[in-house]
């Protein structure tokens, strides 16, 4: 893993523009270091705008319990891209369907939840299945909006296993939308992303489509 820390800004300079945050790069993708310490007092602050007391028993450890479960939820895991090459000429797509997934939406930093369905079209190399889980966990773990997750999928996929073509569709209960706000419960919202030979070819396409609902 390599660690940028980004240039700091001399003290008491007000011309020059704040630090970026640090920035970690797992598997490809750039991610925010999160700052737990500034994340706890952060969530103190919060809890006493809230009208709680954040010193009582009961929430004494919750601004910690906090940060550190946003801190889980925003950092995904290191991985190997782990290839074998395609000996075999299997040339038919290749599936992972219902991959669990969970999320928190940009906006409200509320949870999605649902499943993912990736598939590829191998070309010279086949990809080691699990990896088709990491690589939805990869862009999950981050504040996002479901198309761009989706697009996300595809696109990594796309520049790192280069097959001949990809499908993923994103099925997910936003609790922004259930739990709050319009309150509709049970709604399940749909994207999804195409590239190569699953875009350009309708049969493709639609036997993609197909095995998904089995
Ligand atoms: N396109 C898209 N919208 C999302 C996603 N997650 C949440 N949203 C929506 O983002 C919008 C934010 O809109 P606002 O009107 O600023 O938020 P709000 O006042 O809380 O809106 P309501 O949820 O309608 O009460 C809402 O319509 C959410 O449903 C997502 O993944 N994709
Ligand atoms: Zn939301």
């Amino acid at each position: 893993m390599s660690l940028h820390n980004l240039a700091d800004t001399p003290a008491g300079n007000p011309t020059v523009s704040a630090p970026e945050p640090p920035v970690a790069v797992r598997a490809g993708r750039q991610v925010p270091e999160v700052n737990i310490e500034a994340a706890e007092h952060a969530v103190v602050d919060l809890l006493r705008a809230l009208g709680r007391d954040a010193e009582s028993t009961h929430l004494h450890d919750t601004p910690r319990r906090v940060a550190a479960a946003y801190r889980e939820l925003l950092t995904p895991a290191m991985f190997d891209l782990t290839t074998f090459p395609n000996d075999a000429g299997y040339d038919e797509l290749v599936l992972a369907r219902n991959i669990p997934l969970t999320s928190l939406c940009e906006h409200h930093m509320l949870p999605f939840r649902g499943v993912a369905h990736v598939a590829y079209l191998p070309g010279e190399r086949i990809l080691g299945l699990s990896k088709l889980a990491r690589v939805v966990e990869l862009f999950a773990r981050d504040l996002q909006v479901q198309e761009r997750l989706t697009m996300q999928i595809a696109d990594w996929l796309d520049e790192h296993l280069a097959p001949r073509g990809i499908g993923v569709v994103v099925e997910a209960e936003h609790l922004c939308m259930s739990m709050r706000g319009v309150h509709a419960t049970g709604t399940s919202t749909v994207t999804s992303a195409v590239r190569g030979r699953l875009r350009e070819n309708e049969s493709t396409r639609r036997e993609f489509l197909d095995l998904i609902r089995g």
